[in-house]
């Protein structure tokens, strides 16, 4: 887990960004690798493993419930126990920052006859779980959490899994790809058909991969465009050979360096481009954006490219609230880009930024107000008013940005760093081990 001493680091200005580089693997499809892995009987082989403590916190916690999951050279070996295998951990499950891990695993413990206690660093500990708990408890699961003073559900939680689960049928309240895999996960050790329905598209890598692992799942859609999943449950998933790309939402900041940083000219390789992920390319191409797919190809049934940047004048635009699930994760990157932009980007629909590992709408506004950047906050968005391409200094550029314990507020400040006159401290970099092992090093050698 991320040490508790925090580590300030300033980021200076940068000369043109070059060469070729690629990112830790897929956040998502990591964890997603390793739950499904455990869940089958036999050995399945991982490479590209994102190893960040986010994925991590994952692996320690199947260990506890029975997976042997060892890695050697670049290789993860996960020992399967079957679905319905896992047993009682003897200790709480610390999920540190990751609210993935929780989320899942939360589903995944439901339908077992285990009692499991899940914990979190603090700003885990203030993310609402009652969207979990609801779906769960009607599954049959009797989870009891923490409660705030403004009446929340909030970790610390304790789930007291059943079997068998009762199976469920859920249309989706909130677009989450943790919720709904937190129920499919449930499904997978209950009898019958379990059903989601999903009225928002979100990241689709638990129907993928469920299927890879040869779990009998069906998706359609409605005539109201709605999504409907239907998983068949005791299914038996078998052992695999899982390649993770590199993961589009690291790929996101160098993208933004690269596009703001006068002179650029970059490429990263083999990075995931599921339609569900990339919203922020899409809306930085309208803003004017020179990004190119190169080498277009499919690794593991999930869609991959080279991804050529150059510097480019970007404009500020409208950004639809309906593209906002494919890119939930992009907008404090986006928001950098908007602020170097010229002319207004408006963004709406935001409301699940608020309930990430901070409250990224007020963290960004804050930071970027420090950087003299013009804009609004409204409940569900950002308007920010862009330099033109000048560079960032506001009045009082020299005061810390705070990332309050969140890894994307980090990266994001960190990029406009190179786009500042003199520089932009941020209070912690520790919080980019939780998606970025990496992260400074790699921005470094693009400098160099
Ligand atoms: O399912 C996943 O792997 C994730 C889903 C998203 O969360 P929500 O489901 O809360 O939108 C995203 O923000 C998170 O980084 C990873
Ligand atoms: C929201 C994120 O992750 P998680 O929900 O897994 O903490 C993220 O990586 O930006």
């Amino acid at each position: 887990m991320t040490s508790n001493t925090p580590q300030p680091v300033t980021f200076k200005p940068s000369g043109p960004l070059s060469g070729k580089i690629s990112v830790p693997g897929d956040k998502s499809i990591s964890h997603r690798a390793l739950i499904l892995s455990t869940l089958a009987i036999g050995k399945s082989r991982i490479t590209g493993l994102l190893e960040g403590e986010d994925v991590l916190a994952t692996a320690d916690a199947l260990r506890a419930m029975g997976a042997r999951i060892e890695k050697k050279d670049d290789v993860w070996t996960v020992h399967g126990v079957g679905v319905g295998g896992l047993i009682q951990p003897e200790n709480a499950l610390d999920m540190g920052n990751s609210g993935t891990s929780a989320r899942l695993l939360m589903g995944l413990v439901a339908s077992h006859g285990i009692t499991t206690t899940f914990t979190g660093d603090a700003s885990l500990s203030k993310r609402p779980m009652g969207r979990i708990i609801e779906p769960l408890s009607r599954m049959g699961a009797d989870i009891q959490a923490r409660e705030t003073s403004d009446h929340k559900a909030c970790m610390p939680l304790t789930v007291r899994g059943i079997c068998p689960a009762i199976p469920l049928e859920y249309r989706l309240p909130v677009a989450s790809a943790q919720v709904k895999s937190a129920i499919l996960l449930a499904g997978l050790n209950t009898p019958g058909i379990t059903r989601i329905i999903e009225p928002v598209l979100t990241r689709d890598h638990s129907e993928t991969m469920l299927r890879g692992f040869g779990a009998d799942i069906q998706v359609e859609t409605d005539a109201d465009d709605c999504r409907i999943i239907s998983l068949t449950g005791e299914a038996e998933l078998k052992p695999q050979k899982i390649k993770v790309p590199g993961d589009p939402s690291s790929a996101a900041f160098m993208v933004v360096a690269a596009l703001i940083v006068p002179g650029s000219d970059i490429v990263i390789e083999n990075v995931g481009i599921n339609p569900t992920r990339t919203g922020l390319f899409d809306v930085l191409r309208d803003m004017g954006g020179d990004i190119r797919f190169a080498k277009k190809r499919t690794v593991g049934g999930e869609p991959v490219a080279d991804i050529h940047v150059r510097h480019s004048a970007l404009t500020g635009i409208d950004v639809p609230a309906k593209i906002a699930p494919s890119m939930i994760d992009e907008f404090p990157i986006l928001f950098i880009a908007a602020a170097m932009a010229s002319g207004q980007t408006i963004t709406s629909g935001l409301h699940e930024l608020r309930v990430k590992e901070s409250d990224r709408l007020s963290q960004m506004a804050k930071g970027l107000e420090l950087l003299g950047v013009k804009l609004t906050e409204k409940e569900d968005g950002l308007t920010i008013e862009g330099s033109g391409g000048k560079t960032l200094s506001g009045g009082k550029a020299k005061a810390m940005i705070e990332t309050a314990l969140d890894h994307r507020i980090a990266m994001s400040f960190a990029i406009a760093g190179l786009a500042t006159k003199s520089g932009l401290a941020i209070d912690d970099i520790t919080p980019t081990q939780t998606s970025f092992p990496g992260f400074e090093n790699l921005l470094a050698t693009l400098a160099s």
